[in-house]
């Protein structure tokens, strides 16, 4: 047992080894802080004799929640003791708190409620309404823009912000002030509050009518659950509850934060693990404020508040990425600096001094797109790399940024194995899961277990789409994943469809943006793509945030890091931020279809300033190549 602990550094086992207080960990990328939270969990089990159902686990999406279970089946095989816990999104908990409430009639959602996840089904719901929902307000504002900045504001009104405390429904808002909103393509707009406190009124009337809620109500209704004085369902929930552990606590909201501590009441200790520099979802909510304001909010309660925790020591990356890392991180109130752990192994045919973080110049995205293309074929064929070891991680995929189309197609040509959501037929896993998770909602199947169901599925009336096996195949994975009963089942999949995250399947190269890539590592990572509006992404961009995302990507990678990208003109020069003594530039202009005459011209001069390109194209015409040589030939004469 005690080798078990050994294999942690001090600060780890600090962590892990602590009593059963409040306690905040605040630890930098690749400081092993999955690792930390899921030896904590099993301590708690093995050595503060917790049991594992008073312990309930938090994390931020359904990537993370396997992640963290992963480690902790891998630490209880290893030590032939402790089991893996319940760990929940924070609106999946929400979910699963207003599933309660209904049966106690403690919240006014009936059961099947709805819960609109996405734009197109609040915009499909609200169309007809739009006229009621903004009568005789805004008049100056154009109907559109109007509807809009009314459904942002009472979204961040909701999830509060760095400076203000969450509303939670339209009778908290005071109607003295005025809000200003930033509704896209540069548009600003001023509303009053009284005018939002009418809309938001209508807003949660027509929501009620439908038996609907929205993504944020979740959280929102079940803080207002929670906080019932003697309520039933908070005490069903707190009962035996003994630890609150939770992942990635720079990302939650300040109205996330007060459902933990009103779940967590008085006499639950509430162990929580975040890095400040990796908070990459402040458009949607998070606050760093709930790290700094740990001790604060935890004041309230029965329990002690242990002093915070630093991590630095970082077991993942090479001190050339790290030097990139350490660059491009802004200084924020929690200064400090990643360090290699001494004890960092790579694979046995890496050589540290020889591999210096790549800085790719490509002036164009499909010559960045096919520059990766090539590099990873011959990363494969010459240096052995498999696969999976890789990921392509783009700032964004869009109809106007198509960084991962791009890389997409660039290695589709080379026929290389790919993993990226494009390749599944979404539309219809889509359409089965949504089956399922009604299914599962059925007044007649909700409370059945999943065993019973799977008994007697010839029974079950099926859609066109899906067959029987492919019924039987989601039951068997339900019970895999833990779930029982089918309402146990909805609440995953509910987690499931509203991860916007990609699936956690790690066969094949992966291509994926930064966001989606948060809390994974890859042996050899692709960073792109860096320049004006790109990356920092838009026209207005928000600098800090990005240069997180920057650190995010970066941090990702364990051995190799390529950054692919062009110096900034009109933005921060993010490209050239990230050169540091330890990272080489390299010029990538050549295009390999670049075939005629013409061309090979234009090649020429931009070999003329090419500096290194060691993944030159082979397929580069031997004519261009042909008139390098004399070029260079004539030159050294
Ligand atoms: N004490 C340790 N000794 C050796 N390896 C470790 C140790 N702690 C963590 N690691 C390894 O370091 C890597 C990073 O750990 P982990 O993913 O837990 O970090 P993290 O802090 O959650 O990272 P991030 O915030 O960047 O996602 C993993 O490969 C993990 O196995």
């Amino acid at each position: 047992m005690n080798v078990f602990w050994d294999q942690f550094n001090i600060k780890q086992r600090q962590a892990i080894t602590a009593p059963l207080e409040h306690m905040i960990i605040n630890a930098a990328a690749g400081t092993g802080k999955t690792s930390t939270l899921a030896a904590r969990i099993i301590y708690m089990q093995t050595e503060l004799d917790i049991a594992p159902h008073s312990i309930l686990a938090i994390s931020f999406s359904r990537t993370a929640r396997v992640r963290l279970l992963e480690k902790i089946t891998e630490f209880c095989k290893h030590l032939h003791t402790g089991s893996p816990v319940k760990v929940f999104t924070f609106h999946g908990l929400a979910f699963r708190i207003i599933r309660m409430a209904i049966t106690y009639g403690e919240t006014h959602l009936k059961p099947r409620f709805e819960v609109m996840n996405t734009e197109a089904e609040h915009n499909y719901i609200f169309a007809s309404y739009r006229d009621q929902l903004l009568e005789g307000v805004a008049q100056n504002l154009d109907r559109e823009n109007a509807h809009i900045a009314f459904l942002k504001i009472i979204n961040e009104l909701r999830q509060g912000s760095d400076e203000l405390e969450p509303i939670h429904t339209h009778e908290e808002l005071d109607p003295q002030y005025a809000i200003e909103v930033d509704i896209g393509l540069n548009m600003n707009v001023t509303v009053s509050c009284k005018d939002v406190k009418t809309v938001w009124r209508r807003y949660e009337r027509i929501l009620k009518h439908n038996n609907a809620t929205d993504y944020n109500g979740l959280i929102s209704e079940a803080v207002r659950i929670m906080s019932i004085s003697n309520g039933e369902t908070s005490n069903r929930v707190r009962e035996r509850l003994q630890a609150i552990v939770v992942d990635e606590f720079q990302d939650t909201s300040r109205a996330q934060n007060q459902l933990l501590f009103s779940l967590a009441g008085s006499d639950i200790a509430v162990n929580v693990v975040g890095d400040p520099d990796q908070t990459i979802y402040t458009f949607n909510g998070s606050s760093v404020e709930n790290m700094k304001k740990f001790g604060n909010d935890a004041l309230d309660t029965n329990i002690n508040v242990l002093p915070q925790i630093h991590m630095v020591e970082n077991y993942r990356s090479t001190s050339a990425i790290l030097d990139v890392a350490n660059k491009v991180r802004q200084t924020t109130d929690f200064d400090r600096l990643l360090v290699v752990a001494k004890e960092l192994k790579h694979s046995k045919s890496f050589d540290q001094t020889d591999n210096p973080v790549r800085l790719v110049h490509a002036p164009r995205l499909e010559l960045a797109a096919e520059f990766v293309a090539i590099e990873i074929q011959r990363l494969i064929q010459e240096e052995g790399v498999k696969e999976h070891e890789i990921a392509v991680l783009v700032r964004k995929n869009s109809e106007y940024a198509p960084q991962g189309t791009m890389v997409i197609n660039a290695l589709r040509n080379t026929g290389l194995l790919l993993n990226t959501n494009n390749d599944k037929p979404l539309s219809s896993v889509k359409e089965e899961s949504d089956f399922m998770y009604h299914f599962y909602q059925e007044p007649d199947t909700y409370g059945k277990r999943i065993d019973e169901i799977l008994e007697a599925s010839h029974e079950v009336t099926l859609p066109k789409y899906l067959s029987i096996e492919k019924f039987k195949s989601y039951l068997i994975d339900a019970l895999d994943s833990g779930s029982e009963y089918c309402y146990e089942a909805a609440e995953l999949l509910y987690e499931h469809l509203t991860d916007e995250s990609s699936s956690a399947d790690s066969s094949g190269i992966q291509v994926r943006t930064v966001h989606s890539a948060k809390g994974e590592e890859y042996k050899i990572v692709f960073l792109m793509y860096l320049g004006d509006r790109s990356f920092p992404h838009g026209s207005r961009p928000d600098y800090e945030e990005e240069r997180r995302l920057l650190y995010v990507g970066v941090t990702r990678a364990r051995e190799k890091l390529y950054i692919l990208g062009r110096p900034g003109i009109h933005q921060e020069d993010f490209f050239s931020d990230c050169k540091t003594s330890n990272s080489c530039l390299e010029r990538y202009m050549v295009t390999a279809s670049s075939k005629s005459i013409e061309d090979d011209t234009i090649v020429l001069d931009s070999i003329e300033v090419s500096l290194i390109n060691r993944a030159r194209a082979k397929h580069i015409s031997d004519k261009v190549a042909e008139r390098e040589e004399l070029r260079q030939l004539f030159e050294d004469e």
